[in-house]
């Protein structure tokens, strides 16, 4: 079976084509600046050099036909023909409360993301089209959406709750939901698999530290506590958002800077962050290099924000009494040696002994970077949202074919 994975976001769709006999990649690529005056295609056929286009794609539909055109061309192409893809799998951002585990696309389920456009503004919206541009493109195909927030529907109401008015909670379901959780899922598994322990019997913190970020507490094999809540911009500082602060401020700066619902918004989730300390942006990459050039609102931003995750950490490891594992993913968590550094470094406390040599290496394996005999194993895994969503895609849609 061969399942087409997408990640759609405003502008943007990620697509990763997978054949399911043996999980191995046969394309993969994004399409970026839809609904822009140029946008820009990058298509990667495995064992093929990568294709760029440059063009106007106006809408998600267009951006789900071109991928197609890109996936069938006879040159650079992965499939003869359209007919040859059995699936395709989503990833949903916000899944409410409804969803607690990947399910089929109907009516419903439609009805369900819409309902919580409000709750994902930026993300949901964008899903559905990238859902509707695959029924547009791809009629009769089966389509299956993975919800970021579904992992995280384990967690008590202590963790979920926010201390408000319950009335809130009740008209308006504001509560903490969590993100990144198919990536959280994913890389508890590898690690335990790696460790030959069961899950199950590991207390263990995950922390996916990409562009968005996120740690998430790991008890019984399940979500106990995550530091993403009711939108994807409270918890962890990152690269554009500035994640927890006093509430306080929003009003006083609103009210100070004459600033409307959608500036403050805009501020806090795009302006602030790394990109506001720093002064220089929001890649880890450039403001480790400013840092390492003698920049001191480099070096500042840098380390806030591996203290946030320190915070994190040491508050994670006293909800569960205790640590067993914590693991580093996403793009600065699987790359960035100093910030592992920087936050191991803090709390040695908890049993953790980083071996600088195992750290500093540059590999793309899953790894232990912590000395032997550490009571505290650190490790590094890297993360494959979109496998594991093809994996889901690939059950649903043959358990709904025997059923
Ligand atoms: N070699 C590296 N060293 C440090 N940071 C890196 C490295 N490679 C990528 N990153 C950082 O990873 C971040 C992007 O992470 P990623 O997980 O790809 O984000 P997202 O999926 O949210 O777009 C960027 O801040 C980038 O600078
Ligand atoms: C939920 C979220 O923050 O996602 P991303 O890291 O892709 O921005
Ligand atoms: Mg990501």
């Amino acid at each position: 079976m061969k399942v087409l994975v997408i990640n759609a976001g405003s502008s943007s769709l990620k697509y990763q084509l997978y054949d399911m006999t043996d999980e191995s990649v046969l394309a993969s690529g994004r399409v970026e600046r839809i609904g822009m005056d140029s946008s820009i295609v990058t298509h990667e056929p495995a064992g093929k050099p990568e294709v760029r286009q440059v063009s106007e794609i106006l809408d998600h539909v267009t951006a789900v036909k071109r991928v197609m055109e890109m996936l069938t061309n006879p040159e650079f192409g992965a499939i003869a023909h359209m007919s040859e893809i059995d699936a395709v799998g989503h990833r949903v951002v916000h899944g409410g409360e409804a969803f607690s585990s990947s399910v089929l696309v109907t009516l419903e389920v439609k009805l369900e993301i819409r309902k919580l456009f409000d709750l994902a503004p930026l993300h949901n919206p964008a899903h559905m089209m990238g859902i509707s541009a695959v029924e547009a493109n791809l009629p009769g195909v089966p389509q299956a959406v993975v919800f970021d927030t579904a992992f995280h529907q384990t967690m008590p109401n202590t963790s979920y709750l926010y201390p408000i008015p319950t009335v809130l909670y009740r008209r308006h379901q504001v509560r903490r939901y969590g993100f990144h959780g198919t990536s959280h899922s994913y890389v508890s598994a590898q690690a335990a698999a790696y460790l030959r322990k069961p899950l199950e019997s590991l207390k263990m913190i995950t922390c996916h530290i990409g562009n968005g970020a996120s740690c998430t507490a790991i008890l019984n094999g399940k979500s106990y506590d995550t530091s993403m809540g009711m939108t994807p911009l409270e918890g962890l500082m990152m690269g554009t958002r500035s994640g927890d602060l006093d509430p306080a401020i929003v009003p006083f700066v609103m009210n100070k800077e004459e600033l409307t619902l959608n500036e403050v918004n805009s501020m806090l989730n795009k302006h602030s962050g790394m990109l506001a300390v720093s002064g220089i942006s929001s890649d880890m990459r450039e403001v480790t290099e400013a840092m390492e050039e003698g920049d001191k609102n480099a070096k500042l931003a840098f380390d806030m924000y591996c203290y946030r995750v320190k915070k994190y950490i040491g508050s994670y490891a006293a909800a569960m009494n205790g640590l067993d594992v914590l693991v580093f993913t996403a793009g600065v968590g699987e790359n960035s040696a100093a910030l592992r550094k920087a936050v191991c470094e803090g709390i040695t406390f908890l049993g953790i002994e980083l071996d600088d040599k195992r750290n500093a290496e540059r590999r793309k394996d899953t790894r232990e970077i912590t000395v032997a005999g550490s009571k505290v194993k650190v490790l590094v895994v890297p993360t494959n949202e979109e496998l594991l969503i093809a994996r889901d895609t690939f059950r649903l849609v043959k358990q709904s074919r025997t059923s």
